[in-house]
């Protein structure tokens, strides 16, 4: 039987069986690998994993599976799940590239918020949302998390593009009331009633993968009343958040001095945004005290290490954050960040990690396994989506990549035999989308 869940998406009765070499994380930091399995897909749900490929014929009479498709995988192709992006902005997407001659502030004021104000214009939201989806699809991120404009409406048109091309997303109008252009900020008023107006219109849409999340810009864009609601707003709808902080020392001096507090984290706490499901950009420049109260909230970090490097805005310590019990993402940060590439984001994980270990005793930089957590689990963790995605785990959803090292004209040439986790290895140094064949999401093939 077939049946619609809101997107369109045909809830698919068919079995899928994907039968070759799976890596994915049990856990944090630990990496499971299976070198000939198998993974049992019914609908859009994982209904099982096994690590022995000669058990499949067993499994398939007990479970009675008489039609279905198989889908082998070579030896030069891996199982993996789905790319998380816990952060990126999708109306910045014309400007990546571009604009990294200054820091946060005046890249802010000089490029960010000049283009930004451009989605107005519905035509214009839709040619980039839609580039934006497939984009990113194509280089393996299955689930994103989208910064969309000022503007509801254009905002709308993101959530579309996500629902028509089958990425799961969460997508936020911005809140902004001051110190952007005039045309680019909101009365608290209107902030606050175009906000509710866009989750009743996203949730409308009755689409389980693409939900609205609450997206005060960061502290300086707002008044800490208007904050106060938008925290309210979370609670009552049970939503993410979504925000910046402590990016850049120009911004904290500035936080600091707006809302006379000694810590760019206890503004946000003290408004009542850090909760359990509230993922905060950057966080390089984090104070002890903060990490604690991120820690007690249960609040996450997007680590966005190609933005912190092109706005020269500070070597962010993963490490540290993991250390202090915080859940860690990735993110790209488009356009803070050029590459729209989860990829690029692990390889730059591990190079930040690599300079910081350089100034410090006895510190084991990250490795190319600790980032492919960050990019899967470790995402779906900081998304609060951990009991959906972010593994292969029986019951989950099944949101997935086939990646391959020897394509043609790739960077990876492939001369050499490579096990599993030579090929992962191979995977994060040197791929980019031309090494992504297959992506699935919620059990069905989108690229
Ligand atoms: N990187 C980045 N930081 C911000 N802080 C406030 N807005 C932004 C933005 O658009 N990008
Ligand atoms: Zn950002």
């Amino acid at each position: 039987m077939n049946g619609f869940n809101g997107c369109n998406d045909i809830i698919e009765e068919d079995v899928k069986i994907f039968i070759g070499s799976i890596i994915h994380c049990t856990k944090p930091f630990v990496l499971e690998v299976i070198e000939d399995g198998f993974v049992i897909v019914e609908g859009k749900k994982i209904i099982v994993v096994n690590k022995n490929i000669s058990q499949l014929e067993n499994v398939k009479n007990q479970l009675n599976i008489t039609s279905c498709k198989e889908i082998r995988l070579t030896k030069t192709q891996l199982l993996i799940p789905g790319l998380i992006d816990t952060h990126i902005h999708a109306p910045q997407y014309p400007n990546v590239g571009l604009g990294y001659d200054k820091p946060l502030l005046e890249w802010l004021e000089h490029y960010t918020y000049k283009l930004e104000r451009k989605f107005r214009d519905q035509k214009l939201s839709k040619a980039v949302f839609n580039a934006v989806v497939k984009k990113t699809l194509s280089y393996g991120t299955t689930t994103a998390t989208y910064f969309a404009s000022l503007f509801g409406n254009s905002s709308l048109l993101l959530a579309d593009a996500a629902i028509q091309h089958g990425q799961r997303a969460f997508v936020g109008k911005i809140n902004m009331t001051k110190l952007a252009p005039d045309d680019y900020i909101e009365t608290p008023q209107e902030t606050v009633e175009n906000t509710i107006k866009f989750i009743n219109e996203v949730n409308f849409r009755g689409c389980d993968r693409v939900k609205p999340i609450i997206t005060p810009r960061f502290a300086p864009s707002l008044e800490f009343e208007t904050m106060e609601q938008l925290a309210e707003i979370a609670r009552e709808n049970n939503l993410n958040i979504q925000t910046h902080i402590s990016e850049n020392k120009e911004e904290i001096k500035l936080v600091k001095a707006l809302f006379r507090s000694s810590s760019y984290a206890s503004v946000y706490y003290q408004s009542g945004l850090l909760t359990p499901k509230t993922v905060l950009a950057h966080g390089v420049h984090l104070t002890d005290e903060e990490l604690t109260l991120l820690a007690q909230t249960g609040s996450s970090i997007s680590h966005c290490p190609d933005s912190n490097t092109c706005l020269k805005s500070g070597l962010c310590d993963v490490k540290r954050l993991v250390s202090n019990g915080i859940k860690v993402g990735l993110g790209t940060d488009v356009s803070g960040g050029p590459s729209p590439s989860i990829i690029q984001a692990m390889r730059s994980a591990i190079q930040t990690s690599i300079h910081i270990s350089h100034s410090k005793e006895d510190y084991d930089p990250l490795t190319y396994c600790d980032v492919f957590y960050l990019a899967t689990l470790g995402g779906a963790e900081a998304l609060s989506l951990q009991n959906k995605i972010g593994n292969f785990e029986e019951g989950k959803d099944f949101d997935a990549l086939i990646i391959d090292a020897d394509v043609e004209d790739s960077a990876a040439d492939y001369f050499v035999d490579c096990n599993c986790l030579e090929l992962l290895q191979k995977f994060v140094f040197l791929a980019d989308n031309r090494n992504i064949q297959q992506v699935y999401v919620s059990g069905k093939q989108v690229v």
